[in-house]
């Protein structure tokens, strides 16, 4: 009998080696509320340990909304509620007296445009690690060190820490961002299109820290590119008008998607 051929033989490994992962967050059946604005429809989606989830889809379906309910961001904002569970460290994270600094905590968020805080480099990491423990000021010299080099930004600032982090092209920015977010240890980190502002140089060097941060965190992206979902996702969730379309190892989603929505919009026929 004939084999199957070898690149479907290497996609179905690489999805029976992610469906092998536990899952670090689980969302079943959520539904998501801007006031009378239904966001989200029934949402069942699971974000596997240690991995990239690209999150793609036009403009509109609900992407962002989904990463501001797994730290539950959307709670800042009044007449904005979600139903539902998104099960987190044995927690539904969605239910009442939560510790929202504690969860922050530990699912991270970097943004789209690159935010430090208006104060100098050395502090945009400390001030986060400050917010949830007390350490000594030569603990904190190496925490912030060691941010700093997982975002291999070291070299470049480490003579000048004491300098103001808004003076950092929009590329380091991104980085201290990251850094910053990965110093408080988190086990997920939730990235809302963290490249688009960014030059191409500039993206590939976060590309390449995915793929390193990801032996350590749970990561997930939303991304309007697909050579980006491509490269550095293990899976991607492809979302419509707030509904979860497909969800599927990166490469069955770029080569067999089972829906032709999704087809249609890899493809660049819509969105
Ligand atoms: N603050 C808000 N108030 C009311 N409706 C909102 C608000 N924010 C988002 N929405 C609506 O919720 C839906 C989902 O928006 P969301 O920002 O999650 O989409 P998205 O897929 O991330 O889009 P984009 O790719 O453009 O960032 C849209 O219909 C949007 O208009």
């Amino acid at each position: 009998m004939q084999g199957k051929p070898l690149a479907d033989a290497e996609t179905d490994a690489a999805a029976a080696a992610l469906s092998d992962r536990p899952i670090a967050i689980q969302v079943n059946n959520l539904d998501f509320y801007y006031g009378k604005t239904h966001a989200l429809h029934g949402i069942t989606l699971g974000f596997p340990e240690r991995s990239v989830t690209g999150m793609i889809g036009p403009s509109g379906c609900g992407k962002s909304t989904l990463l501001r309910v797994l730290n539950r961001m959307y709670d800042l904002y009044p007449g904005q509620r979600a139903t539902g569970e998104v099960l987190f460290a044995g927690q539904n994270i969605l239910g009442n007296g939560l510790d929202m600094n504690a969860l922050r905590s530990r699912v991270g968020m970097v943004f789209q445009k690159p935010t430090p805080f208006p104060m100098s480099i050395y502090d945009n990491i400390a001030f986060g690690i400050r917010l949830h423990e007390r350490v000594s000021r030569s603990e904190m010299d190496g925490r912030v060190e060691d941010a700093l080099r997982r975002v291999a930004l070291w070299t470049e600032v480490k003579d000048r820490l004491q300098a103001s982090a808004t003076a950092l092209s929009g590329g380091q920015q991104q980085r201290l961002c990251i850094a910053r977010t990965i110093a408080v240890r988190p086990e997920v980190i939730l990235l809302d299109e963290p490249t688009s502002a960014l030059d191409p140089v500039s993206t590939a060097r976060i590309e390449e820290l995915l793929d390193e941060l990801k032996t350590e965190f749970t990561i997930a992206i939303v991304t309007h590119n697909m050579q980006q979902a491509a490269r550095c996702a293990d899976q991607v969730a492809f979302f419509y008008l707030g509904e979860l379309v497909e969800v599927d190892s990166t490469a069955r989603m770029f080569t067999a998607p089972r829906e032709s929505r999704t087809q249609d919009y890899i493809t660049g026929r819509f969105g």
